[in-house]
């Protein structure tokens, strides 16, 4: 069955994810502000990527008056009270959508406008950006999209989008668990992010430094002790693969928190790692590491704020 598409941002994740939905037969739409809507009527869809580029002309509004039957939420989380608004005339009785947003809380946002039957869960694991011209550029071949069902009525859209990306070269994941699967991405990259910002260096260059390791691994135990207390304790697997990446010498990981911060741009801090600060203080926990680096991203912010 062809889906009604509607992707709200044309950024990197949106213009990959639903790039690849058009690709596999789709009916999709970008809903994009003007100057994105300029790009994509100029230029059309640009990705470059290890696994396929895509150069497509692309449906692109500004505005939607009539729902459709699944809409791909990719903002960055400050943007999301806007975004909500500009989607809500998209939203009909059978509408579903799906945040791939890093972070949890949208989640509990996206129900109060929408109501939890509408809001599936989903997450991604990869590394792209897009260019001021707008080519999306994904820099590794790795990629994957995991989504899920958070109601049983979401199910069937589930399974349609999972037998769409199929068609595609994408790793994607139909999750019987997504909330917690976006717990074990959300207290990682708490880790990561709150690391690699708060040191303003990457994982190997932290690594270098001799209390480096220590100070990673305390703040890994902070996170991990906030998503246990939250009942979504890491799997051992997932553990590992944790301590695999945040403690690989030499290794240039850091978040894309981190770039946002080199760029002197606006940050999801607040919605990862102070997010994952404030949970783990309503369970009484005593969170040092985690308090430094929520508070060096509070401090950044407002210094952004007053300049
Ligand atoms: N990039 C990555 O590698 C990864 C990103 N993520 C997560 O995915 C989410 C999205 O990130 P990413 O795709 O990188 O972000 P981008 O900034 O590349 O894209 C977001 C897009 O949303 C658009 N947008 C925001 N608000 C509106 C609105 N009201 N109406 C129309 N368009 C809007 C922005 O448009 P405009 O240009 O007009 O501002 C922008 O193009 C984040 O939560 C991020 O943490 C997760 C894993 C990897
Ligand atoms: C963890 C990572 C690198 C993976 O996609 C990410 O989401 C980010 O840095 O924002």
């Amino acid at each position: 069955m062809t889906m009604r598409v509607l992707v709200l941002g044309a950024g990197a994740t949106g213009g990959f994810y639903g790039g690849h939905l058009m690709m596999a037969g789709e009916n999709v739409t970008f809903l994009v502000r003007p100057k994105r809507h300029a790009q994509l009527m100029e230029n059309g869809l640009s990705v470059i990527s290890p696994v396929g580029n895509i150069t497509l002309p692309a449906q692109a509004v500004t505005r939607v008056s009539k729902p459709f039957d699944l809409i791909l939420l990719s903002c960055k989380a400050y943007d999301l009270d806007a975004a909500i608004e500009t989607i809500r005339p998209a939203v009909g009785p059978d509408t579903r959508i799906l945040p791939v947003l890093n972070g949890l809380n949208h989640l509990e946002r996206l129900d109060a406008a929408f109501g939890v039957e509408r809001v599936m869960g989903g997450l991604c694991h990869l590394t792209i950006t897009m260019d001021p011209d707008g080519t999306i550029r994904h820099l590794n071949a790795f990629n994957r999209l995991t989504f899920g069902a958070r109601h049983p009525v979401q199910a069937p859209v589930a399974d349609t989008l999972a037998q769409g990306y199929a068609k595609t070269p994408l790793t994607v994941v139909n999750s019987a668990d997504i909330v917690h699967d976006m717990w074990e991405k959300f207290y990682f990259l708490a880790t990561l992010a709150g690391a690699t910002t708060l040191m303003r260096a990457p994982i190997g260059a932290i690594l270098k430094a001799p209390d480096g390791l220590a100070f990673i691994n305390g703040l890994l135990d902070e996170c991990t002790r906030v998503a246990t207390a939250a009942g979504h304790p890491p799997s051992a697997e997932r553990d590992a693969e944790s301590r695999y990446h945040l403690n690989k010498e030499d290794s240039a990981l850091s978040a894309s928190m981190m770039r946002d911060i080199e760029k002197a741009g606006p940050t999801e801090g607040e919605h990862i790692v102070g997010d994952l600060l404030r949970r783990g203080r309503e369970f009484g926990l005593d969170l040092p590491l985690l308090t430094l680096a929520a508070t060096h991203l509070r401090a950044y912010e407002a210094r952004r704020g007053a300049s």
